[in-house]
């Protein structure tokens, strides 16, 4: 747990969506951030991602395992340099799990493959969407690194409320699977300046760890 004066206790957001603060403690979380920074290293690194409709996200991204792009997943870095995107870590996969069964008290058996990681700077944002292009319905792992964030978690429905605004914080796990595994989502804004000083980020990070359902 962080040093919170408060313990913040877990919430159920909506059915199948758990939010499970302080899950990492600072030591999981810098060996996490540390191999982020290996990640990001090119080949296959941090990127911008350009929309179909020739915007630009404000988050960069990094992929393991499988790369996502709007809208799949692809072995190479298909909208980039072309490289072959990195291997997805074991221990990645055995976090994903753990988180699954904190969440949830029971395993889940399918096999996580991929892995997306978020980096946003000052003023950097997510607009609303939903996590569609799996052909597996395990339930979406979500760890925080450094600043707090604004995560707005919708219903299945539509882009609209109802939805509930959650704050993450550094070390923060969010599970959403079940009823809530294609509910909008997305991260209207970060608050700069509030990553732990002991963690060594400025600006936040994000790590999505998901189960692909591809083959090979
Ligand atoms: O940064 C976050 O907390 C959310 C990221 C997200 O929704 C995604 O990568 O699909
Ligand atoms: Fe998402």
């Amino acid at each position: 747990m962080t040093d919170e004066l408060f313990a913040r206790p877990r919430a159920h957001i909506a059915p199948g969506a758990v939010h499970i603060p302080g899950w990492l403690d600072l030591d999981a979380q810098r060996r996490l951030l540390a191999s982020c920074r290996e990640w990001a290293r090119p080949p296959a690194g941090l990127r911008t991602v350009t929309m179909p409709r020739g915007g630009q996200m404000s988050v960069r991204t990094v992929c393991l395992g499988w790369h996502w792009f709007p809208y799949g997943y692809a072995r190479t870095v298909v909208d980039g340099d072309r490289a072959p995107v990195k291997p997805f870590p074991d221990r990645l996969g055995e976090l994903a799990a753990a988180a699954v069964a904190e969440a949830y008290g029971y395993p889940c058996t399918d096999p996580y493959d991929t892995a997306l990681v978020n980096f946003y700077t000052a003023g950097a944002s997510m607009g609303l969407h939903r996590d569609s292009d799996e052909r597996c319905d395990a339930p979406v792992v979500s760890l925080s690194l450094g600043d707090t964030c604004v995560f707005r978690f919708g219903n299945t429905r539509t882009r609209t409320r109802p939805w509930a605004d959650v704050e993450l914080r550094s070390g923060d796990l969010f599970v959403f699977g079940g009823a809530s595994r294609l509910a909008y989502h997305g991260v209207p804004r970060t608050l700069p300046g509030t990553s732990p000083m002991a963690l060594g980020l400025t600006g936040r990070l994000n790590i999505t760890l998901r189960a692909s359902g591809l083959d090979g």
